[in-house]
């Protein structure tokens, strides 16, 4: 099952266990496992992780004498974990309230269970959820009373990411795209976020010492994104700003080294907006929905449009980060524009 956990290399593994152990951190129902020369300690209390790990989020076995809801239910039911909210995505409401009851009932540490009710919609990217279970009416800790049953604190790649899942978009699917954008940044560049969320690119980001300017229209997102920075230690670095980025992007004018625009769909019609960010030299992570006969096309003419002849433009990376619907494709093209 997906659980936090601390990554570390084998060498350092018994040294890492006894300072896990030691804080009691330690997750005694997961077994610790080795993934592509990474050993994965998993951990039951992330916040209590001394600073100096990575915590990040991976597939880990359960020890033996733990009851999951397969053993509940006779088949393995599909499910994400948000920090400890629990996420369906089942058509069927009958199923969904079955797999729900059995997450409740097995060893499976959940706060709340909930199962999509809408797409994504509006200009936030939200959606509706039904909440199918939650832990706080079952032990009346009213400590969690006033907090929202859908908030949490999600971890990722050592970053934590405070969050509603009813008031933000957020996709855990997209770690390891994420991942590979925030390797890129060096330490001093100039990094502008256009469609920031709860601040998943941006911190890291931020992390790698890049100054970071993010810009969300959904308050709510701001609000997380401006208490990330504080939680992850990178305040001074992120400045966040509310509202629509062509009205925000004036201040910054050839300011930017690199420029993220995860916006599937409609980031195209901000092209415009990132060519005026650009500085002499910028790097643009343009990411699209297209159909799979021909997925790099529309984005790349797009960027050409919006960038030629002031600039020269590289396109130094296209990659599919995943199917989005059928024949249809979330992509990423990675553009080098050079002023002329
Ligand atoms: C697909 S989400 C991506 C969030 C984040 N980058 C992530 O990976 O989780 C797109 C975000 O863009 C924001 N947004 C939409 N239109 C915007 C605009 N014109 N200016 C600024 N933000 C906008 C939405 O509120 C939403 O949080």
């Amino acid at each position: 099952m997906e659980a936090p956990c601390v990554r570390v290399r084998p060498q350092s593994g018994e040294e890492t266990r006894e300072a896990l152990a030691d804080a009691g951190v330690l997750d005694a129902d997961l077994d610790i496992t080795v993934d592509d020369g990474w050993l994965y300690l998993p951990v039951a209390d992330p916040d209590g992780v001394p600073e100096r790990f990575d915590v990040v989020t991976h597939d880990v076995p359960v020890r033996e004498g733990q009851t999951m809801p397969a053993d509940i239910l006779g088949f393995e039911p599909s499910y994400e974990r948000l920090g400890d909210v629990v996420i369906l995505r089942e058509d069927d409401p009958e199923r969904a309230r079955e797999i729900a009851d059995a997450i409740v009932a097995s060893d499976v540490k959940a706060r709340t269970v909930v199962n999509e009710a809408s797409k994504v919609k509006g200009v936030e990217r939200t959606r509706d959820w039904d909440v199918l279970a939650r832990a706080d009416d079952a032990d009346g800790d009213e400590g969690d009373a006033d907090r929202s049953c859908t908030e949490t604190v999600h971890r990722e790649y050592g970053c934590a990411f405070e969050l509603d899942v009813a008031e933000v978009y957020f996709s855990p699917r997209l770690a390891t795209e994420r991942h590979r954008v925030v390797e890129q940044v060096e330490a001093g560049e100039h990094a502008f976020d256009m469609f920031a969320g709860v601040g998943p690119f941006a911190i890291p980001m931020a992390k790698r010492d890049a100054a970071v300017v993010a810009t969300d229209i959904n308050p709510d997102a701001v609000g997380y994104l401006k208490q990330n920075a504080r939680r992850n230690g990178v305040a001074d670095r992120v400045t966040a700003l509310c509202g629509d980025v062509r009205e925000l992007a004036d201040d910054y004018e050839g300011w930017a080294d690199r420029v993220v625009m995860n916006l599937p769909k409609t980031a195209s019609d901000f092209l415009d907006v990132a060519v005026e960010l650009a500085g002499d030299e910028c790097v643009l992570h343009l990411y699209d929905i297209q159909h799979e006969d021909d997925p790099f096309g529309p984005g790349e003419t797009a960027i050409r449009d919006a960038a030629e002849p002031a600039y020269g433009v590289e396109i130094e990376t296209e990659h599919v980060v995943r199917s989005y619907a059928p024949h249809e494709l979330n992509v990423c093209i990675d553009a080098r524009l050079t002023r002329l």
